[in-house]
């Protein structure tokens, strides 16, 4: 069963705080680099680029990083990732903010840190998300998280974006009852 916990409306007003809450962090917001995991994570940054623009009219370089070639579980799943879009100068003493829609174990994340350090250097790596569900395997925390949802191992968090989705919404998948 889905049950909607955050609409539309609600999702744009808590990637808006995110973005705010980024600008304050960061006072002058002159070496931020955003990179969004692929899939949904990439099209948050991408939101986030443009409130950065809107709010502060500073043009933040984006880029969206696949991570399946630093997977740990790479061994099954499918072949052909993608290498890192950007190059070592792009990221090389920046202030880079990692963005994803879920974290969950925080080993898709792990992933993105080897992935963009295999590149490049950056001064620092900041995590923002739209929702934490607990239940971590390593240890990794968001710096920006838009809403904390506690959750069971069984349930799972679906997020649906406009671009790919046709809508926005957050929903929490319940088991079937057995
Ligand atoms: O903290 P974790 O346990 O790693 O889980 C979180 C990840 O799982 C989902 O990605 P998924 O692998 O389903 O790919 P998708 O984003 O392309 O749907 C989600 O988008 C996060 O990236
Ligand atoms: O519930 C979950 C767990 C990982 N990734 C998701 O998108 N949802």
């Amino acid at each position: 069963m889905n049950k909607e916990i955050v609409d539309d409306k609600t999702m744009k007003r808590t990637l808006t705080r995110i973005t705010y809450e980024i600008i304050e962090k960061n006072k002058g917001n002159q070496n931020l680099v955003l990179i969004g995991i692929k899939t949904r994570g990439a099209f948050l940054a991408e939101r986030i680029k443009m409130r950065l623009q809107q709010l502060e009219d500073i043009d933040v370089p984006q880029f969206a990083l696949d991570v399946t070639n630093w997977r740990d579980d790479q061994q099954t799943v499918q072949a052909g990732g993608e290498q890192p879009p950007f190059s070592a100068d792009q990221i090389a003493g920046k202030h880079v903010v990692l963005v994803d829609d879920v974290l969950y174990t925080g080993r898709t994340i792990r992933a993105a840190l080897d992935a963009i350090m295999s590149v490049g250097r950056p001064s620092k790596i900041s995590l923002a998300v739209l929702v934490d569900r607990g239940h971590r395997e390593l240890p990794i925390r968001a710096d920006y998280v838009g809403k904390n949802i506690p959750t069971s191992h069984r349930e799972a968090i679906k997020v649906s974006m406009a671009e790919i989705d046709d809508e926005d919404k957050i929903e929490i998948i319940e088991p079937a009852a057995e």
